[in-house]
């Protein structure tokens, strides 16, 4: 079979389930946005300040990697700023496709110009639906506890969750530096969110070991692992998490990036994959990694050897994977499945002269 185009990808329904709303702007935006409010940044034009907020290939680990949400974060301390930036990832994301996308953030990250954690959720969750009225996308906000803040922050997130549930809030997280700030110290939070029945993901296995996994699994629930690349080192917990059918969100550039794996074509998600772990590919960033998730599908079709046929079980992956409720999911997942069985590549151009 001749090889995938990039346009063959972006015509593919697809998932983004691991998408941070802070490192997910258009850089004309930051500009604009500074503008608007005042905001001194470290570059005043796209090519000057895009060194400040896309990390390149001179980054060297996750605490180096997070440096760029500085800059981010200094333009989404107001209701209007959150609800342009949710609005554009939304359509930015059905542009090429995705069909949902499960947008996350910290809403204590953007409270510095004294916003309550409330409007700081509507203002995300009113974008997303101004862009569900215009674009073919639908979508959920998980809300994250920052590890390398307080553990005590990371309840009041919990609380914020529980009050959002069944609003647009589908599940709970745990990000940030993951050396040195252990899952278990959150424990609180997740009790809290899962004592809820709600549902929650944990950053875990990026920048620390199989520990981690086993912590954010055994100690705070997890139905779902951010990345979890280093899960290869430890066959029993793969094990597990392939028995339970836990889900990685796998997000293979981000992850080259931040040093978690060495280069694309080591990554251990075709590892994954070929044991049979319900393996999931997202973004994680698409301005600070500078992806989108066709890229990403592209990246394992080129390095990887992911035919056309694995990637269309990929993308069935993502949707099983969804915080969705089940009898929704359901329905999204029969309409996907028959549009990805008539799917053929080449463009449509070259479609119609064929007729
Ligand atoms: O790959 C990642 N690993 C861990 N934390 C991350 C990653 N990407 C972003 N954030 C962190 O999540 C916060 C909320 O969106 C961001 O502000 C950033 O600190
Ligand atoms: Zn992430």
């Amino acid at each position: 079979m001749r090889n995938l185009t990039l346009q063959d990808i972006q015509r593919l329904p697809k998932t983004d389930l691991h998408v941070h709303l802070d490192g997910s702007l258009r850089i004309q935006t930051i500009l604009e946005l500074a503008e608007e409010q005042g905001v001194k940044l470290p570059g005043d034009s796209i090519d000057t300040l895009r060194p400040h907020v896309e990390v390149g290939d001179e980054c060297t680990s996750l605490v180096d990697y997070l440096k760029a949400f500085d800059v981010t974060l200094s333009v989404m301390q107001t209701y209007d700023a959150l609800v342009r930036t949710a609005y554009e990832l939304a359509v930015d994301a059905a542009a090429e496709n995705v069909r949902y996308m499960e947008v996350r953030y910290s809403p204590i990250l953007h409270q510095a110009k004294g916003m309550t954690l409330h409007h700081i959720v509507q203002a995300v969750l009113e974008g997303l639906a101004q862009a569900e009225k215009e674009c073919a996308i639908r979508t959920g906000v998980i809300l994250c506890g920052i590890r390398h803040i307080s553990p005590e922050l990371s309840n009041r997130l919990a609380d914020l969750t529980v009050a959002f549930k069944n609003k647009g809030v589908v599940g709970f997280d745990l990000a940030g530096a993951e050396e040195d700030f252990p899952a278990k110290k959150h424990r609180e939070a997740f009790s809290r969110v899962l004592a809820n029945n709600i549902n929650c993901t944990l950053h875990a296995g990026e920048a620390y070991g199989p520990e981690s996994i086993h912590q954010a699994i055994h100690l705070c629930g997890a139905h779902r692992i951010g990345h979890g690349v280093r899960l290869i080192e430890n066959g029993d917990l793969l094990n597990y998490v392939n028995d339970h059918r836990i889900p990685l969100e796998c997000c293979p550039s981000s992850n080259v990036q931040t040093r978690a794996v060495q280069t694309m074509a080591d990554h251990p998600i075709r590892l994954f994959y070929d044991l049979g772990l319900r393996v999931t590919v997202n973004t994680d960033n698409r301005m600070v990694t500078r992806t989108t998730v066709s890229e990403e599908y592209l990246h394992l079709h080129q390095s990887l050897g992911f035919t056309l046929d694995e990637i269309k079980e990929l993308i069935i992956m993502g949707f099983k994977s969804a915080f969705l409720p089940y009898a929704v999911k359901r329905a999204m997942l029969a309409d996907v499945v028959s549009e990805l069985k008539s799917f053929t590549p080449g463009s449509l151009e070259s479609k119609k002269e064929q007729l």
